[in-house]
Parts: C-alpha cells; structure tokens; sequence
C-alpha cells in the first residue's frame, strides 16, 4: 500500500490568463489530497471516494472506459467526478509501461472540491505519484508534474494550464508561464481564504472565457493586462527577503495587484455574487488586497492580511459558509506510506 500526499493552491495572481500563455503565480496551502494506492491481481481500479458527495460512493470498474462502473447514480455524473481519479490512472500505467495495471484507490482531502483551492491537481499529482510508486517506477518530480498536467489537460478537454499541477508537485510558490514552470522564493504571506460552500465548473468557465477572447478584443486586452500585472507582482516579490516577514510596503503593494486582478477577472465574467460579496468583506476589514481564486464561479476568494480582521469579518458574511488562515505549503507532493 502506498500512499502519498500533495497539497491545493491559491492563485496571488494569473489565473485563467495563464490559459493563454501569460505568467501566472500560485503558492500551494497546507490543505491536501492523500491518495492510497495498492495494486491487485487483476486489471480493475477500484475507487473510493468519500468527499465526491455528500455521502461519498465506492465503484470498481475494469480497465479502459468501456466497462463503466456498476453504481446507483447515472453514468455522466459519475464520469465528470471520475475523470482525474481515472486519468491519474492512466498516466501512472503509461509512465511504468503497465497498461493493465489493477489498484485499489482511496482518496480523501481536505481541499474543498471545485472551489479554486486545486483540488484536482492535487487528487491527480498524489494519484499518479502513488500508482507509479506502487508499481515500483516511482517518477523524478518534473516527470510527474508534466503527468499530472497532461491529465488535467485531458479531462479539462484541452484547456488547462500547467499552474495547479506544477505548484501541487513542487509545493511553495511558483511561476508558470506556457511550459517554462519554476519555483519561486517568496517570503511566507498570510494568506487568509473565504469560502462560499459552492463551487464553479472549471471547464466551464475556461471555455467561457475562451469565448469572450475570441469575440471581443477587450476581453483579449484584459488577458494580456492580467499577464501585465503578473510580472509587476512577480518583481516585487523578487525584490521582497524570502527569509523574513513581508513588510507592509510589499504587502501594500501586493495587495493592490491582486484588486485590481480580481476586477479583471470579474470583466472576464468569472466572479459571482458571493465572490465580490466576500472581497469586499475582507477589503472593508482592512485586508491588503483580496481576489477570487482559481476558476471562479463559486468557490473561494483569498486575502492578504497579517492580522484576524479579515478571517473574522469573513465568518459574518453573508455568504460566506468557511474562513481559514492558509499558510504556504512549501513542500509539494509527499510520500506519507512508501
Ligand atoms: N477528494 C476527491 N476525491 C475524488 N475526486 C476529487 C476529489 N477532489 C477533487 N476531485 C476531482 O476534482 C474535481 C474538481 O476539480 P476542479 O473543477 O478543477 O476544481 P478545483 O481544482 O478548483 O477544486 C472533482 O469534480 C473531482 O473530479
Ligand atoms: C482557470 C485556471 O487558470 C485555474 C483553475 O484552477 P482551479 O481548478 O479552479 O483550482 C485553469 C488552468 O490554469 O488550468
Ligand atoms: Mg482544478
């Protein structure tokens, strides 16, 4: 039995631009995915998955997608949630050259699912490093990282970037921009994230926002502007100690780029309601700046502030079902069970 973990990320800035080859900068939270992994005799993939829904539900299917799993719940909504679980097992039987490699898998987390935090790069980046290590083919990490983006990419039907699943992989904080991925040094920001209890379709929302670029050149001019504000965030990080606490200057400054990512990402037409309504929560507490994370719709928004205001301003927003401290991850995937 293997089991590995590897944890979900917030976006400082970047995302959705980053689709389109412009940098972005996600730092990974300590909230993980745990997956066990334990091959069997024969070639089926047995799947436990207690957080897909509320009550969570177990299915075993054989190898290959033509024999779908024998479960009470109809065979699309079981695909959509499998998808990563499944395409996590493939990558792992490609990448140790087992192309009927059975498993038992289980996977629990903490990342809420859908709502910004990588849940899914970190279900796909702890999926494939376990199954591989299991099989006794474990990957170097740049190997693993590409696996679980071509995974991503797969079931995000070709739209997905490299961010979530190299900063998962490789934990701290990163910069990725097309295939050029690297980690960044960046002093330890207090992070503080607000959760609506929903989420947003990824797929969805990308394909969207492809649209939008396509039909109007403002929409494209706000893509590059994200990418624009990216590299100033990216200098100033440059410039910051990684070593000691984020002065108030940079944090200030920090702040002011993730507003105004967050307003673009609005023009994009990916925020919501509960969104906006928690970033101006956390702004009105005295939050340095504070943005949507990840795909949007629904989800989670994240806030720079050092102090409590913002997490408790958030716990009496309307709207807002969860406010956490997020601190940074700096080790990515890890080995908890050989
Ligand atoms: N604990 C989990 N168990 C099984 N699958 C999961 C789990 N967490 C996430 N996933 C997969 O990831 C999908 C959510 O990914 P996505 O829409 O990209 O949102 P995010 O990555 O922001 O959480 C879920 O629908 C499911 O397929
Ligand atoms: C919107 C996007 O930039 C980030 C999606 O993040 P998440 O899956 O919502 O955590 C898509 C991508 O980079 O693949
Ligand atoms: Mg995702």
């Amino acid at each position: 039995m293997t089991v590995c973990e590897a944890p979900g990320k917030v976006y400082l800035f970047g995302e959705h631009a980053v689709v389109y080859g412009e940098p972005a900068v996600p730092a990974a939270i300590e909230r993980r995915a745990t997956v066990t992994a334990e091959p069997r005799e024969d070639d089926h993939v047995r799947v436990e998955a207690e957080d897909l829904s509320l009550n969570g539900f177990t299915v075993e299917y054989a190898g290959g997608t033509s024999d779908r799993p024998d479960v009470d719940v109809p065979t699309p909504l079981v695909e959509a949630a499998m998808g990563y679980v499944d395409a996590a097992v493939e990558q792992a039987r490609e990448a140790a050259d087992a192309p009927d490699a059975g498993f038992d898998i289980t996977v629990e987390s903490d990342i809420p699912l859908g709502a910004g935090l990588g849940s899914s790069a970190a279900v796909v980046v702890a999926g494939i490093d376990a199954a591989t290590r299991a099989l006794g083919e474990p990957l170097d990490r740049r190997e693993l990282a590409e696996r679980a983006y071509r995974a991503e990419f797969e079931v995000q039907d070709g739209q997905a970037s490299r961010a979530d699943t190299f900063c998962s992989t490789m934990g701290g904080a990163v910069r990725v921009e097309g295939d050029d991925c690297e980690p960044i040094d960046a002093p330890n920001l207090p992070f503080v994230v607000g959760f609506d209890g929903g989420a947003g379709d990824t797929g969805e929302l990308v394909a969207g926002v492809r649209e939008l670029r396509a039909e109007h050149e403002f929409a494209a001019d706000t893509v590059e502007s994200i990418g624009d504000l990216v590299r100033t965030g990216e200098e100033l990080l440059a410039d910051a100690d990684p070593e000691s606490d984020p002065d108030p200057a940079l944090l200030a400054e920090l702040g002011e780029l993730m507003d105004f990512n967050h307003g673009l990402l609005a023009a994009l037409g990916v925020s919501a309601r509960s969104l906006d309504a928690m970033v101006w929560a956390a702004r009105d507490a005295g939050a340095h700046g504070a943005k949507l994370t990840g795909a949007g719709g629904g989800g989670c928004i994240v806030a720079l502030d050092e102090s409590d205001a913002t997490e408790t301003a958030l716990s009496f927003t309307q709207g807002c079902e969860e406010s956490f401290r997020a601190e940074l991850a700096t080790e990515g995937v890890r080995v908890v069970e050989p």
